[in-house]
């Protein structure tokens, strides 16, 4: 079959690089995850909204199970960030909150966390607390907490940066005390370390998460990665890299072009395959290649996954062994 044929045609990922030894890991539960959540457990009961935080790019990979139990008893608002990167997904989103309380922001355009904060401040008002309404964010690493907290403060009460944000997943390893996002009603919030799943999550969410920038940035091998980019990318629209190359499948040919467009040579003139694989990633997680999104309603309807097994702080003995080859580093 011609390879035009075969574009965005695959149901499931194949890694055309494999490498005899190579094991993909399925977690990326570290040390400061599971102390977070112990730490969330034990203020939880003083905390009056949750803003659970997802990427707008992958609603589904991005939920994390073990916050539904912790926060079952909380008023919440699901936000997901970073929509000024993707090709939001209306159909899912109301598919996956049929009772709407979900929000779409942008956390560099701070009218567009207007909407969250004046629920916030509703709530603080028909509480009436002395000491203000507690509110709390938590989600996945690297999905846009600390900077959900700075565009809410700058809004709320027009300071500066109170919290430290960046391109790679673990920035936020504690929870800090409350930052004021709001004066009369006062309102609080806690910024928390971002949390993963504490047992194997399967290698399409585990590629998804990594994808995005939600793991640690090595944890997958680049041209795997860059791989399963191109597969998800052929899904969506081939076009999408139509400055770099023509439509394919075969990734070596992808970087190889890739490598040539942005003059990334090894001595010799040889394509940099690890450099442009890397190149590409970059470029993705920053929302500068395109947009596409990962999860489909597809997805969504045809989800039989019992998320259930991530409830639990103690992976079994064969979950840890699966567990990211970097924990502890
Ligand atoms: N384009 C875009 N980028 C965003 C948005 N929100 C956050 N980012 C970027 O995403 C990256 C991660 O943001 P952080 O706020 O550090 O994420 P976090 O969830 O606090 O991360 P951890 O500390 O690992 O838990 C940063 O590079 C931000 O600039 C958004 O709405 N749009």
């Amino acid at each position: 079959m011609a390879i035009k044929e075969t574009i965005g045609k695959a149901s499931t990922f194949v890694p055309r690089t494999v490498f005899p030894d190579y094991r993909l890991p399925q977690s990326y539960f570290l040390g400061h995850h599971r102390k977070a959540m112990l730490r969330m457990q034990q203020m939880i009961a003083d905390i009056d909204l949750i803003f659970e935080v997802r990427d707008a790019r992958a609603p589904l990979a991005t939920r994390n199970a073990l916050f539904d139990k912790l926060i079952a008893t909380r008023a919440k608002i699901v936000v997901y960030t970073k929509s000024d990167i993707c090709a939001v997904n209306r159909e899912l989103l109301d598919a996956m909150h049929p009772e709407g309380n979900y929000c779409l922001v942008d956390t560099n355009k701070p009218r567009t966390v207007k909407k969250l904060l004046n629920i916030a401040k509703k709530e603080a008002e028909n509480r009436d607390h002395f000491f203000g309404l507690r509110t709390m964010a938590l989600g996945m690493p690297n999905v846009g907490k600390s900077s959900l907290l700075n565009t809410l403060r700058l809004v709320g009460v027009n300071r500066g940066k109170a919290a430290r944000t960046g391109a790679l997943a673990g920035i936020t390893r504690t929870i800090p005390t409350f930052v004021k996002i709001n004066e009369e009603p006062d309102v609080l919030l806690y910024d928390t370390p971002g949390v993963s799943l504490p047992s194997s999550m399967g290698y399409r969410r585990t590629l998804i998460l990594s994808a995005l920038g939600c793991t640690h940035p090595k944890m997958i091998d680049e041209r795997i990665l860059a791989d399963f980019i191109l597969f998800s990318v052929n899904k969506v629209d081939p076009a999408v890299y139509s400055k770099y190359s023509p439509p394919t499948n075969d990734i070596e040919e992808f970087l190889s072009n890739y490598c040539r467009y942005m003059g990334l040579r090894m001595k010799g003139g040889y394509p940099d395959f690890d450099g442009g694989a890397a190149h590409w990633i970059d470029s993705w997680r920053r929302g500068k290649a395109g947009k596409i999104i990962y999860d489909s309603l597809e997805d969504f309807n045809n989800q039989g996954e019992d998320e259930s097994r991530f409830t639990s702080l103690k992976p079994t003995k064969q979950q840890a062994r699966m567990m990211d080859p970097y924990r502890g580093k």
